[in-house]
């Protein structure tokens, strides 16, 4: 079997290609939705990141407001830009890149951001509402393995899904948003903690790998026909993207994700989708 590939670039360019045209109406109504970034330090991953997303604004038609701060930068200092942003009214939504540097009490600066401009869905009021089951900004990288899993037409109702990992931007939230009554999936939480990984992966539908350990999945861990998601980032020697789904993993799945062109624009995509959403809501 050769999985087929949930494209998620194509997929993103979709989901772009759907905004531009709601954008063009918010302006027709007098609101330009602006994206804030603050990017603190000089990782190249981070920048690289942030680029792609003021990009992606330009194609769509959403205004760029851009924050970059030192390595050196204090905890107050990255506050007084948050402070900012949450008071600049050009500014309808915005994020935190992350990680932030060591030494930053990250949570501070999350639960510092306006929750109503929270782009990212990272906000503990805003992931609180997610838990009660209230509508909320939704993380970005969940949401869009979810939307390419729906693209393609991948059964979730039901699914034993493994979810490997438990980090803030898409571990925990994963489950969250798998376990609605919407998507009816069934979750089983992996990490570094879990004992026998390999058991808990041979029984999935799904595999949402997002340990950031290269090539942690292998073919001989994946059910035949499984849907696998890609989302883990490493990189080789060189420079290079190393995912966490071994290159063999392909000759086992039904479905696989790309790395890169997988679960990443599919994360761009949903936070512009956030974006607009937010300004949707506030002409009613
Ligand atoms: N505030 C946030 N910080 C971080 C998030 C997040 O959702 N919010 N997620 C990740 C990084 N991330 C978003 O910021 C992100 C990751 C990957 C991509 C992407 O487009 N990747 C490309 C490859 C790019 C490359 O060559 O390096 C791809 O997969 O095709 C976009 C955004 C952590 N931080």
């Amino acid at each position: 079997m050769t999985a087929q590939i949930l494209d998620g670039k194509a997929t993103a360019a979709a989901i772009k290609s759907d905004l531009t045209a709601r954008v063009a109406a918010l302006k027709e109504k007098g609101v330009t939705p602006g994206l804030g970034t603050i990017l603190v330090g000089d990782d190249p991953g981070s920048q690289k990141y942030v680029a792609g997303k003021h990009r992606d604004c330009a194609q769509v038609g959403i205004a760029s407001i851009q924050r970059e701060l030192p390595a050196t930068a204090t905890q107050e200092e990255i506050e007084a830009v948050v402070r900012e942003l949450n008071e600049d009214p050009a500014c309808t939504g915005y994020i935190v890149q992350l990680p932030l540097p060591k030494g930053i009490d990250e949570n501070r600066i999350l639960e510092l951001m306006d929750p109503d401009k929270d782009a990212d869905g990272l906000h503990p009021m805003n992931l609180g509402r997610l838990v009660l089951n209230e509508p909320a900004p939704l993380p970005c990288t969940p949401n869009g393995v979810l939307t390419l899993l729906r693209r393609y037409g991948v059964e979730i109702k039901g699914a034993e899904v493994v979810v490997v990992g438990r980090g803030v931007t898409i571990g925990r939230p994963m489950p969250l948003l798998l376990t609605r009554r919407s998507e009816n999936a069934t979750v089983t939480q992996c990490h570094t903690g879990t004992r026998d990984l390999s058991s808990h992966l041979k029984r999935a539908d799904i595999i949402v790998a997002a340990a950031g350990s290269a090539h942690l999945i292998r073919p001989e861990d994946v059910k035949p026909g499984a849907a696998v998601l890609d989302v883990g980032v490493s990189r080789s020697a060189e420079g290079k993207i190393v995912g966490d789904v071994h290159p063999g993993v392909a000759e086992v799945a039904g479905w696989i994700s790309p790395n890169p062109g997988g679960v990443g624009p599919m994360t761009r995509a949903q936070l512009l989708v956030n974006v607009v959403e937010a300004a949707e809501r506030s002409v009613g």
